[in-house]
């Protein structure tokens, strides 16, 4: 279990968040949605303890955030952030193996169990065919699936993922969500897109100007009361039995030529 409470930051004394309380219980899925800039990388950040809250506390089951080690945490917790990790001449593989790291002192040289989870990680993104080419020339999708599978390497019962649909198409959004939702890992995730949030997320937490306007389940937030007024969108919703999809309509209409 993750969960942060009473969260604040600024950066250079501008305020993000304020306030700010989230929860992903063992083995839930948490989607964390709303417009841009409403602080969502932010949170996820701090989260990950690559930003340090200016209030509130970040609990990971019973212990304190702050009072875990590096090697702890990345042993805890997974990250997949936007940001586009190096420029270095590696190999998918050799990509897909630092996230064993967490595992061996810096001594050791990677094992063959850490082969072995390594590759099996990419067979389950489907890259195992592209293990021996160069990161950097992958396209914007398969580096995307690439950091899932060294995510999936690292064997940590949290996963944080900044939309981690970017860049991914249709196919393989689906794919990765239901991935996700295979693992059975608490997990928190930014996701833009409702209708997928809709379909995977267990519970939604909805920030807008670095406050959360509402969170619950994915039927609690996911109604035009609440989404029309954050987004500025006229919103439908669509009940298909299994999860609730929503269609939108822009306030204005277009102009018309
Ligand atoms: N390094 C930074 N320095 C100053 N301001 C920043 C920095 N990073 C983010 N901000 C600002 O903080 C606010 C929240 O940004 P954040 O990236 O957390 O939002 P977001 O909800 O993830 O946005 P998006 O959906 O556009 O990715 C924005 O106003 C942004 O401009």
């Amino acid at each position: 279990m993750i969960s942060a409470s009473n969260i604040s930051f600024a950066y250079d004394g501008t305020p993000v968040l304020a306030g700010v309380k989230l929860e992903a219980n063992s083995g839930n899925i948490v989607g964390l949605i709303g417009p841009n800039g409403s602080g969502k990388s932010t949170l996820l950040r701090i989260l990950y303890s690559a930003l340090p809250a200016l209030g509130g506390a970040v609990m990971l089951d019973d212990a304190s955030l702050s009072s875990l080690s590096a090697r702890e945490l990345s042993l805890r917790i997974a990250v997949v952030a936007q940001e586009a990790t190096t420029s270095l001449p590696i190999s998918v593989a050799e990509m897909v193996l630092l996230g064993r790291s967490p595992h061996r002192s810096s001594l050791q040289s990677y094992s063959s169990e850490d082969h072995q989870i390594a590759a099996q990680a990419l067979s389950r993104v489907g890259m195992r065919d592209l293990a021996e080419r160069s990161f950097v020339t992958l396209s914007g999708g398969e580096k995307q699936r690439t950091l899932i599978a060294r995510a999936l390497a690292q064997q940590a019962d949290h996963l944080l993922l900044d939309e981690p649909t970017n860049h991914l198409d249709i196919h393989y959004q689906h794919e990765l969500l239901q991935l996700v939702r295979t693992l059975g890992i608490t997990t928190v995730v930014v996701l833009h897109d409702l209708n997928l949030a809709a379909r995977y997320c267990d519970q939604l937490v909805l920030l807008n100007h670095g406050k959360v306007v509402c969170s619950g389940t994915t039927a609690e937030v996911l109604i035009p009361e609440v989404i029309e007024p954050v987004y500025r969108m006229n919103v439908e919703t669509l009940d298909y039995g299994d999860c609730l999809q929503l269609l939108f309509r822009p306030k204005v209409p277009a102009m018309v030529k």
